[in-house]
This record gives C-alpha cells, sequence and structure tokens, in this order.
C-alpha cells in the first residue's frame, strides 16, 4: 500500500481511503473551565456514514468537532477521560489499520498527521484559513502542498476543487475580501481538497443562499458516495440532518439521545435541547431554502409598523459602490441605491451570496464610502464624518463576531466607551444589555471561551447597550438555537419599540417574513421591494 492510500488521501478525486473514528469521552473539561464541556459522549463513524450531532448553544457540538479533529486535544487544551481511535486505509472488505488509539491525556496524537485523514469545518469559517495572506487558489492547494503533492496534480486538483464548491471564478481573490457565504464555500473546499476519509462540518449551511445550501448538501451526498464519512454539527434539524443515517443529540454536554431521525422526531427527547425543528426532508426546490421555517417566534412580534410622515432615521440617496473604484470600466457592486427607514421600522435585506449586503451595511456607518450618492444617519449627511462619530447615531452588527470582540472579559468588552456615553449610568447600561441577550452571569468570562452563539450575542449587546438610533445588523440569526433567537427577536423588537430604526441583513426568510415590517432584495446591484 502507497503511503497516500496509508494515509487517506484521496487526492486523486476517486475513493476516500475507508476510515473509521470513535470516541468514548467520559469527560472533557477546558483548563480553567467550571465544569465538563462533554460528559458521557460517545459516537463511532463508519465509512459513508451521515452522522448528525444535534443540540442548542453551548451544548459541546463544536466541543465535540474540534476534539475528533484533533483541533482540541486531551492535556493541551484541557482534561479528557476517554478513549479515541482512529483507523483508516483499509482496502474494501479488509479491516482498517489502526493509526491511533489513545486514552485520556495520551499526547499522542499528531494533529498534523490526523489531518491527512480527518477534514474539519469550524464553525467560524475564516478560522479554517492559514496566515498565509494570498489567493483562493493558493489557500485551495495548501493541504496539498504540505503533503508534497506533484505540481501537475495539485493544479489538477484545486480547479476539481475549486468546480465542486463554486469557487472557479474566484480563484485569483484574496481570500479576505470573499463574503461570508463565499468564505464558507473557500473553507469546505480546503478540507475536502485532500480527500479525507471523514469530514467534519460545525454548521455548514450558516450564511449560505439556497443555491449554497444545494451546493453543500450535494457535497456531502458524493464525499459519501465515495466512501468518506460526514459528521455534522448543528442547531437545525434541517434538510441536511435530516437526511443523517444517525443522530445523536447533545444537551448541557451530555449525550441525551441517538437514533434514526424519524425516532428522534417522534419522540420527546429534543424538545428541551433548543434544537431548531422544523423544514422538509431532502434537497430544497430551486431558490427555496433548507433551514427550518418554524425557527421563529410567532409572526408579528416586531409590533406595528411605524406611523407613516416620520422623517427617516437612515437614507440613502442615489448610492453606488464598486470595489475597483480606479478602474472606470469595472462594473458597480451597487447601483444608485435609495433607501429609506423610519424610527421603530425593522426592515430586512435579503439577496444571494456575494450580491454586496455587508459592503451595503458598512457604507452606513462610514466604513466603506460611496462612488456617488449620500448616506444620512438621523437627517445629518455622513459624508467626512469618521466612523467613530457616526457609531454614536448607528451600531452596526458584523457579520463574524470576532471582528468585533477585543476584551478580555464580557463585561469590558460592553462597557468598552460606555462612559464617553452615559457617564455615571454606563454599568447601568451595559448589565442592562447583558441581561438582555441572556449573558447577565457571565461577565467575568472570556468572551473566546463563549460557545458561537454567546459570541454572537455578546456583540449584539455591544451595539445595544450604545442604544443608537439606527443598528444595522449583519446575519444576527446566525449560530444562535431557538432561545437565542428568541432573544434575539425580543430585543430587536424592543430597539425598535423605543425608537430605533433596524435594518437586518439575512439569509433567514422565515425570520425576515415574521419579524421585519418590511423585506427587500438585493440583487445585481439594485435593492427590490423598497
Ligand atoms: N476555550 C474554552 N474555554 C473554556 N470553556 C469553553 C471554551 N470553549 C468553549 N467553552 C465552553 O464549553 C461549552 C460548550 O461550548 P461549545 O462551543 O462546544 O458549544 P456548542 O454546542 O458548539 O454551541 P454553539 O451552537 O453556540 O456554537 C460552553 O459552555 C462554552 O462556554
Ligand atoms: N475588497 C474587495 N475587493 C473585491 N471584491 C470584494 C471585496 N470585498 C468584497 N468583495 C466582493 O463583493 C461582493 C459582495 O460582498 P458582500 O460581503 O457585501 O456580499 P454579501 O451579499 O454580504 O454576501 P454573503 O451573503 O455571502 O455574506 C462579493 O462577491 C465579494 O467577494
Amino acid at each position: 500500500m502507497s503511503r497516500q492510500e496509508m494515509s487517506g488521501r484521496n487526492t486523486s478525486g476517486q475513493n476516500a481511503a475507508r476510515t473509521t473514528l470513535c470516541a468514548a469521552i467520559e469527560g472533557f473539561t477546558f483548563h480553567g473551565g467550571s465544569g465538563p464541556a462533554l460528559r458521557g459522549v460517545e459516537i463511532e463513524i463508519t465509512p459513508g456514514s451521515l452522522t448528525a450531532v444535534l443540540g442548542g448553544s453551548g451544548s459541546g457540538k463544536s466541543t465535540l468537532g474540534r476534539l475528533l479533529a484533533a483541533w482540541l486535544a486531551g492535556g493541551r487544551d484541557g482534561v479528557l477521560r476517554g478513549t479515541l481511535q482512529l483507523a483508516a486505509g483499509g482496502r474494501q472488505g479488509e479491516g482498517c489499520p489502526l493509526v491511533f488509539s489513545g486514552t485520556g491525556d495520551d499526547p499522542r496524537i499528531d494533529s498534523a498527521a490526523w489531518a491527512d485523514h480527518v477534514g474539519y469545518v469550524p464553525q467560524d469559517a475564516a478560522a479554517m484559513l492559514s496566515a498565509v495572506r494570498g489567493t483562493v487558489e493558493e489557500e485551495l492547494a495548501f493541504g496539498l502542498e504540505n503533503r508534497g503533492t506533484a505540481r501537475s496534480e495539485m493544479t489538477r486538483i484545486v480547479a476539481e476543487t475549486a468546480r465542486r464548491t463554486g469557487l472557479t471564478a474566484l480563484l485569483e481573490r484574496d481570500p479576505a475580501t470573499l463574503s461570508g457565504g463565499e468564505l464558507r464555500r473557500l473553507a469546505i473546499g480546503c478540507a475536502i481538497v485532500t480527500g479525507p476519509g471523514v469530514l467534519i462540518l460545525d454548521e455548514p449551511l450558516a450564511s449560505l443562499d439556497p443555491a449554497g445550501e444545494r451546493t453543500v448538501m450535494e457535497l456531502v451526498r458524493d464525499v459519501r458516495g465515495r466512501g468518506a464519512a460526514v459528521v455534522v454539527l448543528s442547531q437545525h434539524a434541517d434538510g441536511l440532518t435530516r437526511q443523517a443515517t444517525h443522530w445523536l443529540v447533545l444537551e448541557d454536554g451530555a449525550g441525551t439521545a441517538a437514533g434514526s431521525p424519524d425516532r428522534l422526531l417522534a419522540g420527546s427527547s429534543l424538545a428541551s435541547s433548543g434544537v431548531v425543528v422544523g423544514g422538509p426532508p431532502g434537497l430544497p426546490a430551486a431558490g427555496a431554502s433548507s433551514r427550518p421555517v418554524a425557527a421563529a417566534a410567532p409572526a408579528a412580534a416586531s409590533g406595528p409598523a411605524p406611523a407613516p410622515g416620520l422623517p427617516p432615521a437612515l437614507q440613502l440617496e442615489g448610492v453606488s459602490f464598486g470595489f475597483d473604484a480606479n478602474d472606470p470600466g469595472s462594473p458597480l457592486l451597487l447601483k444608485s441605491i435609495n433607501l429609506e427607514v423610519r424610527p421603530g421600522e425593522i426592515v430586512a435585506v435579503t439577496g444571494p451570496n456575494g450580491a454586496g449586503k455587508s459592503t451595503l451595511l458598512r457604507l452606513f456607518n462610514g466604513l466603506l464610502r460611496p462612488l456617488r450618492g449620500n448616506v444620512r444617519v438621523t437627517g445629518k449627511g455622513i459624508a467626512g464624518v469618521p466612523t467613530g462619530v457616526v457609531a454614536e447615531r448607528l451600531g452596526l452588527l458584523f457579520q463574524h463576531p470576532h471582528d468585533q470582540l477585543f476584551e478580555r472579559t464580557v463585561q469590558r468588552e460592553v462597557i468598552f466607551g460606555l462612559e464617553r456615553l452615559f457617564g455615571q449610568h454606563a454599568s447601568a447600561k451595559a448589565a442592562a444589555a447583558l441581561a438582555e441577550v441572556g449573558l447577565d452571569a457571565s461577565g467575568g468570562v472570556h468572551p473566546h471561551e463563549l460557545s458561537g452563539s454567546g459570541q454572537r450575542l455578546l456583540a449584539l449587546a455591544t451595539v445595544l447597550a450604545r442604544e443608537p438610533a439606527v443598528l444595522a445588523l449583519d446575519e444576527p440569526t446566525v449560530a444562535l438555537d431557538a432561545h437565542g433567537l428568541d432573544r434575539l427577536t425580543a430585543a430587536i423588537t424592543a430597539a425598535a419599540g423605543r425608537g430605533a430604526a433596524v435594518v437586518l441583513v439575512t439569509h433567514d426568510l422565515a425570520f425576515a417574513r415574521a419579524h421585519a415590517h418590511r423585506t427587500v432584495e438585493l440583487k445585481d446591484g439594485a435593492l427590490v421591494g423598497c
């Protein structure tokens, strides 16, 4: 058997090496953690299977995914009681040679060798990318280069992976400039490019438009067809996880239920888990999302639309923008956009991946400046006004929470800058914002120790605490479980109730329908339905 077969690599694009990954975790506690993040979790991942690990926020999904992918290790990152076993490279009909078997804080896991067999896409797709700044093509080639793949072979595999993930037109781009959906496609491409025997995907449909969801679902089907096992970690019983051969439900770090999706959906084990249940099984029709439609709290929770006639809190007049300002021949991303949002109004902006939604929000506070046209916040033009000054009236929630979290504790993160705005009331304002998002007991925690949903809710609290006249929220529903969605809904409703204008960018059409007064679509550079 060649080293390539032994290592589980599938650089020829044919069948993946048969790989089995088993974990029996009695407990895993992060160093400095207050209690075990995982306890009593057993999982067996076999060739060709699709396992869905479902659970609400903070239930331990990402921790399990990172342990299975050797991004976390017992001894180094925390205390692990239990065993991990990886076997890979057996030919059809044979057992797999054992690559690793270890117990507890065994230090022998070589994470680079592990990555030969186990591909992993974290919830935060940006964390996947190499630190080296280059192009999308170089990023895709990175894993192959590390394994010494011949150049001609590498070129062929990168081109094929780009085609499979819909990245062909973006190969020359700097990954740092990709939209959220484009970045997730790239992260998945980087994980599959070496043909691992096990592929672990943490919330793989987050931030994707319906076409992107279909691409991922087809990829999952394709890699399973080549003999690889897939594990999906998710808060959603959606079109992808309902196709799983096996579900494992986590609650508060413990495996509380396991079995077929049908059996678990019929029972009551999901009721308290925070898992968002809904959506039909199977691939969604063209244009339709596979995400659950039952995700949102009751419709019309956002209250009546504000009375007409109020002067707009946010106004865009003929705003055009393109990234290639120096090239007059290059097409504009945003073409003469007009938009008015009144105090108390909630407007949802939807549209395909890469349409320019995040770019539009960055024009609201001056992080980007229009090539033509004007932006007014509370009636005043922002041309030439520093972003920090506009931020007193307009709060922007970034698509990626890590772009917004810099402090050492949750409390400091929220209170930062509030003294200047509210003087002696700053502490009370910070406490109220943390309570609003359910993080009042986590003030002393480091932001990076929060789960994905905790980080998103913290970033939201930092924006809410400033009580801006305009709230601009970029994909606020991503990473939130059913309880988190309820908190988000309540926070948006309260902000609109006190007169804030709210603009939220989202791919969650059910959420937009239930909670926005108006939905507009950004497509081909124009806003439709204003
Ligand atoms: N580095 C860390 N140090 C200490 N505690 C951590 C660390 N990372 C995560 N935790 C804690 O472990 C628990 C499980 O977190 P994890 O991120 O695995 O949950 P999750 O189910 O993936 O949640 P979400 O769906 O919100 O991302 C949480 O209580 C979290 O705060
Ligand atoms: N600095 C840049 N240079 C060139 N192109 C860029 C740059 N930044 C973003 N883009 C491109 O502009 C387009 C719009 O990006 P944007 O992030 O606004 O899209 P989006 O609608 O928010 O997408 P998503 O739903 O995927 O988050 C994308 O195709 C993106 O790759």
